[in-house]
């Protein structure tokens, strides 16, 4: 059976292709390559390039690869940007998932497994302990309002007409492929530790930390940082566990440990030994103080393990892929 990767040629969708090639799977992506890259997935998966609210391509596609279960990660992921521009990230991620829904719906595909996110929990209240599926939703951002509705479509299209369904509530994905094949490659993300990591490679002049008011030990906000290799092995096993006949399922995935900014600061700098400066500046907008998962479903529905638990190595492993990037911009 072939596996449909929407987003394939992005961040976390090209880690996914990866692994799944190296399962000894068959992977055909699915892009319209508005942020991805067609050099970071493997020469010999197919690529088809369009936009997955092309009903009819991605009919096409589903038939001509013989398509079994779709893994979807295509989508506009930067929360600043959405509130700036929330219909955009409704047409992008709303609107166009029940498009790419209705085409599983359609081909009858045993499994769908779709990117959500923490931001589906807004600004949780108590931060005492790690955030579990059953809270209330309530986010502060359209991004995670996005993805809530997408969220909510999948279960209720998988209640109507028997779509079987992951989705999988990523913390803060971070890190890079631990064999250098791909990485976080957006020169203009927003994400911290790639900022952090181009502030400590000249390749940003500043790192601005937004906050240092937060009720938070040192003011400023906790995230769990998790490996982009251990999220693509979940959503590995999230579709086996599928395939074999689990039910439907929301998921978190993160490892249960927050860092603060500044924490994540200071691991970088140990990691290339100096200084870079940082400054200072206000809250961001849509930025809750605290998101720490509690992966226990995870784990348990599907014996998830994480391999890559340890922020130095996210740290050093996102660290590698930025050195590749700036050899690469160098020599060509
Ligand atoms: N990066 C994170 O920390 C994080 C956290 C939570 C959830 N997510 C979700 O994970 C998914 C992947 O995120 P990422 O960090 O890899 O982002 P990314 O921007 O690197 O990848 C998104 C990919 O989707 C493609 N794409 C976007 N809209 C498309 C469309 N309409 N049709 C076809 N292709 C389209 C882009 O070209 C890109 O290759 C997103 O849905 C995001 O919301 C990411
Ligand atoms: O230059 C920067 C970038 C980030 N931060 C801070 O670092 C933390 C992490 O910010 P990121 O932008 O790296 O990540 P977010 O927590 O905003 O969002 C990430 O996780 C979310 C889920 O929690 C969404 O899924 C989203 O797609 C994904 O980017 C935040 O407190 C942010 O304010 C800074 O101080 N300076």
């Amino acid at each position: 059976m072939t596996i449909l990767v929407t987003g394939g040629c992005g961040y976390i969708g090209s880690h996914m292709t990866w692994t799944l090639k190296d399962q000894g799977r068959d992977v055909v992506v699915f892009d319209n390559l508005s942020t991805g890259f067609t050099n970071q997935i493997p020469a010999d998966v197919p690529l088809i390039v369009g936009d997955i609210d092309d009903q009819a391509l991605v009919a096409k596609v589903i038939d001509d690869h013989n398509v079994e279960a779709i893994i979807h990660f295509a989508g506009s992921i930067v929360v600043p940007e959405s509130i700036t521009d929330p219909l955009g990230y409704y047409l992008n991620n709303t609107v166009k998932s029940r498009s790419l829904i209705e085409n599983a719906v359609k081909a009858k595909l045993k499994a769908f497994i779709f990117s959500s996110t923490a931001a589906v929990y807004g600004n949780p209240q108590d931060t005492s302990r790690p955030l579990i599926e059953d809270l209330a939703l309530d986010p502060i951002s359209p991004y995670g309002s996005s993805k809530l509705m997408t969220e909510i479509m999948l279960r209720d299209a998988s209640r109507a007409y028997g779509l079987r369904y992951a989705a999988l509530r990523y913390f803060n994905v971070a890190g890079a492929d631990p064999k250098g094949r791909t990485g976080q490659s957006t020169p203009e993300a927003t994400h911290l530790i790639k900022v952090a990591n181009q502030v400590a490679l000249g390749q940003r002049e500043r790192l601005a930390v937004f906050g240092t008011d937060y009720p938070t030990p040192d003011g400023t906000c906790i995230r769990d940082y998790i490996h982009v290799s251990d999220l693509a092995a979940a959503h590995a096993l999230a579709l086996q566990v599928l395939l074999d006949g689990q039910d439907s399922f929301v998921a978190n995935a993160g490892y249960g440990q927050g860092y603060s900014v500044l924490e994540v600061v200071k691991a970088v700098r140990e990691q290339v030994n100096g200084a870079f400066d940082v400054e200072m500046t206000d809250r961001r907008p849509g930025d809750p103080a605290q998101l720490v998962a509690d992966s226990s479903r995870l784990r348990s529905l599907t014996g998830w393990q994480p391999e890559h638990n340890d922020l130095d190595q996210i740290v050093r492993d996102a660290l590698n892929w930025e050195r590749h990037l700036i050899e690469q911009s160098v020599s060509g």
